[in-house]
This record gives structure tokens, C-alpha cells and sequence, in this order.
């Protein structure tokens, strides 16, 4: 399995954001990540991704344990988190070489890896400029960059094109469907479109818990539309 999630659960104090949720995504799966504001998917990203401890349970990413093998199961992983934090006084190109360095990527290799990545990103007409010149959906292309950037077998992304026109939207959408090919990829949205465009499976979670876990084939059948499916398992 790429991603194995065990009985995970996270407290802030005394409330509970994620209450004992189990799944698991197979090689090459991409799968959405969906529920409503406050369900608790950036939570569960931030667990997978090392940026937070699970209060209990588990969570493995390309079989290595995220607590007590952070650094090999970092080395596997893509992230792109919800707010895509970026140095806005760097030059794109520049970013991307820092951001290579410090996942330790050797110059030679990294060179040619980050003119990959603008291409695979659709950033070539904005490599020279700086991260703070660019609109919100360039700046998203720079951070999905950034995550592609050590070839990770796991790209977990979250919420990748909240705030992005419809131009831009399935321009990313585009990024993400090529980038994914030969690799795992569970994503946020609240774009059902999104969903039936990318995603193999579903997983929609409420109130911290999975309520529903199946394949969008399995969806079909029931008739039914995504929308009306999230909608009457998140009331
Ligand atoms: N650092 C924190 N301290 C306290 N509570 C938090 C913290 N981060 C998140 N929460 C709470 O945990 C719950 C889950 O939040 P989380 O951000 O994981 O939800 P989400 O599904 O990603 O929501 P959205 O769709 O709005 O991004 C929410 O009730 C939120 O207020």
C-alpha cells in the first residue's frame, strides 16, 4: 500500500478533529478527499505529511511509519499544503533550485529537474519572474512544482485549486492528471467536478470520521449525484 491510515485520531485540547479514521490508497490510486469545512482532511494531510502528531493510531506512507520514520517517509511524498506557503522575493527558477537543495537533490540533477518540472507546470513564460509577481493560479503551478520537484511516489495535495478561475482550474487539474500518472495521489477539494475529472475513488469524511469510502463507478450505480451522495452523508 502507498498510504495506510490506522485508527488515526488528533485532539487540539479537548476537541477532537480526526475520531479513529482507517483507510488505505494503492499504488497509482488517485483519490479525492472530500468533506465539509472543518471535517478534518488538512488535519489527516498534516499527520501524513510529518507536520503534525496523530494523538493514536498510525499512518504509513510507502510503507514507512510517518512518527517514527519521518525522513524516509518525507522522501517519498509531495505536498502541496492548503495554503501554499512561498517566498515571494524569489525568482521562480530560483525557488525551485532552493527548495531542490534542501530535499538535499545534488546540482547537476537538479538543474535539469527543475526545467522538467516548469515544463510539466506550464511555467515557462514565468520563470523569470518573482514568485510575488505572479497571479494566484501561477503561484499555485510554482507550488505543485515544488512538490513534483523530488519525484515523490506520494503527491498529497491539499486543496490544490480553491481560489483559482475556471481557466486556471483545469489547467492545474491538467498538471495534476499528467504529474499523476505513475504515482499515488490523494487530494482535498470541494470541487465535485474535480472529483469525477481525476478521481479513481472517493473518500468523504464528516466530523472527523469516514462516512463513506468507495469507488466513483460504485457512486454511479447508486443513481445518484456526487453532490446529492456528499450532501446527505454530511448534514
Ligand atoms: N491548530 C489547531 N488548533 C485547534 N483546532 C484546530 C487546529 N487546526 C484545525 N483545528 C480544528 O480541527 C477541525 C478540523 O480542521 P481541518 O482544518 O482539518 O478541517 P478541513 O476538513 O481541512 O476543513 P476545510 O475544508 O475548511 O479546510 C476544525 O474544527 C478546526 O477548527
Amino acid at each position: 500500500m502507498s498510504i495506510t491510515v490506522s485508527n488515526l485520531t488528533k485532539l487540539y485540547g479537548t476537541q477532537c478533529a480526526i475520531d479513529g479514521i482507517s483507510f488505505s490508497l494503492k499504488k497509482g490510486e488517485i483519490v479525492g478527499f472530500l468533506g465539509p469545512n472543518g471535517a478534518g482532511k488538512s488535519t489527516t494531510m498534516k499527520i501524513l505529511t510529518g507536520y503534525l502528531k496523530a494523538s493514536d493510531g498510525s499512518a504509513k506512507v510507502s510503507d514507512y511509519d510517518v512518527a517514527r520514520e519521518p525522513m524516509p517517509a518525507r522522501r517519498t511524498i509531495g505536498y502541496l499544503p492548503e495554503h501554499n506557503p512561498l517566498y515571494l522575493d524569489m525568482y521562480v527558477s530560483e525557488f525551485l533550485l532552493f527548495s531542490g537543495k534542501l530535499y538535499g537533490m545534488k546540482s547537476a540533477e537538479l538543474r535539469a529537474r527543475v526545467d522538467e518540472v516548469i515544463a510539466l507546470c506550464g511555467l515557462e513564460v514565468e520563470k523569470r519572474k518573482k514568485i510575488s509577481q505572479l497571479s494566484k493560479g501561477y503561484r499555485q503551478r510554482v507550488g505543485l512544482a515544488q512538490s513534483f520537484l523530488h519525484n515523490p511516489s506520494v503527491l498529497i495535495l491539499d486543496e490544490p485549486t480553491t481560489g483559482l478561475d475556471p481557466n486556471q482550474i483545469q489547467e492545474i487539474r491538467d498538471v495534476i492528471r499528467n504529474a499523476g500518472k505513475d504515482k499515488t495521489v490523494l487530494f482535498s477539494t470541494h470541487i465535485m467536478q474535480e472529483v469525477e475529472a481525476l478521481c479513481d475513488r472517493v473518500i468523504i469524511i464528516n466530523k472527523g470520521k469516514v462516512v463513506s469510502d468507495s469507488s466513483l463507478d460504485e457512486l454511479r450505480k447508486t443513481g445518484d449525484s456526487l453532490e446529492d451522495i456528499f450532501r446527505s452523508l454530511t448534514r
